[in-house]
C-alpha cells in the first residue's frame, strides 16, 4: 500500500492531468515528487476535507490560516508551479467528472481525507457587488478590519515609508524607502503641485503623500482617512514634521468632503475600496472638488477584463480574510467612468512590475520581523498576510492583475488643459 504523498500525488497528477511539480509530504511524514523543489506540507488530512468542501482558494486559503498547509522553500516557486498548475492553463478543462477514472479517483481523495464533520450553518455567501453595499457605515467597517489591524503591524511590514501602496522603482536595488519616496514625487509631478496650491489625498493613509507634497512642494494638503488609527499616526508624524499649518488630516469619507474646490487630488491605492456600482459617483465627487483646470492622479491596482464580464466574482480568499468589499476593474472601465464624468483623461501608466517589487519588499520585512509579526496579530492573521502578499507579486509578475496611475484633468471649456505638450516634466 503507497503511503499517503505517493497516493495523494498520484491523484492529484490524475484530476489534473499533469505532473506534479513541487515535493509533497503528508500528515504521516511520507515524503514524495521531485528532490530540490519547494515541499508542500499536509500536515493535517483536514485539509483536504476544507479543498474538498470549498474547491478553490477558499478552501485552501483556510487550511493555510489553520496551519494545515505549508510551503518549505521558496514560497515564490511554489505557488508560481502551483497556479501554473490549475489556473494559468491553456489547456483546460482537464479530466471531466464524467470519466469513469476521475470519478474513482475523486472517491480516493474523498477517502483519504478521512470522514467530514457535519455541515457548517449557513454563512452569507460572498455576493456580486451592488451600489447598496458600499454605504459609508459599511465601507467604514470594512476599513477597519483592514486598518485597524494596528499601526505596529503595519511598520514592521512597509517599513519607515509607511505607504501602502506600489512604489515606483527607478532601479530594483534601490531601498523600498527610496522607490515609494520616488513614486510620492513622481505624483506631485504629475499633478504639478506648486507652493500655495491645495491638495485633496483622498484615502491619505499614514499620512506619507501629505508629508511630502506639503515638505518638498510646499502646497496645503486635506487628507482623509476612514481609519481612526491612521489618522492619529499621520497627525503625529505632522506635528514632528512641524507641517501641522499645512496639513490636516481628518477621519471623513470622500463622499462628505465640501470645502472644494481644490487644485489638485491625489487618490493612491483608494479607489480599489470604491466598488464598481458606485464608481461614477466617486469619479463625479473627485470632478466636482476640483478647480477647472485642477488634475487627478488616481493610481490603482486593476484586473484584466473577462470575456463576459458578468461572470466576475470576487476572490473568496481576499473578501474573506483581508480585504472585504475591495473590488478590482479592468483599466478601460475606470478609464470610461472617469471621462463619463467629465474628466479628460491624458495619460495612463502601466507599473505592473513595480507592485511585484514592492510586494516581495514587504513580504521579506513581513519575514524578518515574523515573531513580532505573530505577537503583533496572530499565527492566523500573520500566515494570510504571508500567503496574501506572496500571492499577489505572483499574480502582478504574471499579469494576472495590474496597477495603473491615470492622469485627468477637470479641463475647462475653453479646452486649455494646462498640461505640456509633451509630458517631459513627469517622464524626464
Ligand atoms: C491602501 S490604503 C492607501 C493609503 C495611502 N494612499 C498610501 O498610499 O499609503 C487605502 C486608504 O483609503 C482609505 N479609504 C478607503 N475608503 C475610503 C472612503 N470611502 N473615504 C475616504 N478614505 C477611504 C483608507 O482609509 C486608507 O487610508
Amino acid at each position: 500500500m503507497p503511503d499517503a504523498a505517493q497516493r495523494l500525488t498520484t491523484l492529484a497528477e490524475q484530476l489534473l492531468g499533469a505532473e506534479l511539480p513541487l515535493r509533497l509530504r503528508a500528515w504521516d511524514g511520507s515524503e514524495y515528487g521531485p528532490p530540490n523543489t519547494p515541499t508542500l506540507v499536509i500536515r493535517h488530512r483536514r485539509a483536504l476535507r476544507r479543498i474538498l468542501f470549498r474547491p478553490g482558494e477558499l478552501g485552501l486559503a483556510r487550511a493555510w490560516v489553520a496551519g494545515e498547509i505549508d510551503v518549505e522553500g521558496d514560497l515564490y516557486e511554489a505557488l508560481g508551479a502551483i497556479s501554473g498548475l490549475v489556473w494559468e492553463r491553456d489547456d483546460l478543462p482537464g479530466p471531466s467528472l464524467r470519466d469513469a477514472p476521475t470519478r474513482a479517483a475523486v472517491r480516493e481523495l474523498v477517502r483519504l481525507a478521512g470522514p467530514f464533520p457535519p455541515p457548517p450553518p449557513p454563512r452569507e455567501e460572498v455576493r456580486r457587488r451592488t451600489g447598496a453595499l458600499h454605504t459609508k457605515i459599511r465601507d467604514r467597517r470594512a476599513i477597519s478590519h483592514h486598518y485597524d489591524v494596528g499601526n505596529d503591524f503595519y511598520e514592521l511590514v512597509l517599513g519607515p515609508s509607511m505607504v501602502y501602496s506600489c512604489a515606483y522603482w527607478e532601479s530594483p536595488d534601490n531601498t523600498l524607502e527610496q522607490a515609494q519616496r520616488d513614486k510620492l514625487e513622481l505624483v506631485c509631478r504629475k499633478l504639478d503641485l506648486t507652493p500655495g496650491r491645495r491638495l485633496l489625498d483622498v484615502g491619505c493613509g499614514w499620512g506619507s503623500m501629505a508629508v511630502h507634497a506639503a515638505r518638498e512642494h510646499g502646497v496645503r494638503v486635506v487628507g482623509i482617512t476612514l481609519s481612526r488609527e491612521q489618522a492619529t499616526y499621520a497627525r503625529k508624524r505632522i506635528a514632528e514634521e512641524g507641517l501641522t499649518d499645512r496639513i490636516e488630516i481628518r477621519v471623513q469619507d470622500y463622499r462628505d468632503v465640501r470645502d472644494g474646490p481644490y487644485d489638485a487630488i491625489s487618490s493612491i491605492g483608494m479607489a480599489e475600496h470604491v466598488g464598481s456600482a458606485r464608481y461614477l459617483e466617486y469619479a463625479r465627487d473627485l470632478h466636482a472638488l476640483l478647480k477647472p483646470g485642477g488634475r487627478l492622479l488616481n493610481h490603482q491596482i486593476a484586473r484584466r477584463p473577462l470575456a463576459d464580464e458578468s461572470a466576475y466574482s470576487i476572490d473568496e480568499f481576499i473578501d474573506a480574510y483581508v480585504f472585504p468589499d475591495g473590488e478590482l476593474s479592468p483599466v478601460g472601465s475606470t478609464v470610461t467612468q472617469l471621462e463619463t464624468a467629465g474628466f479628460e483623461v491624458r495619460d495612463v501608466e502601466s507599473i505592473r512590475e513595480h507592485y511585484a517589487l514592492t510586494l516581495c519588499r514587504w513580504v521579506a520585512n513581513l519575514e524578518a520581523n515574523w515573531p513580532q509579526a505573530v505577537r503583533l496579530s496572530s499565527p492566523g492573521r500573520a500566515r494570510v498576510w504571508r500567503l496574501y502578499m506572496a500571492a499577489s507579486a505572483m499574480a502582478f509578475r504574471r499579469n494576472r492583475i495590474g496597477v495603473n496611475q491615470v492622469l485627468a484633468v477637470r479641463t475647462p471649456v475653453s479646452g486649455a488643459s494646462g498640461l505640456p505638450l509633451r509630458a517631459r516634466t513627469w517622464k524626464g
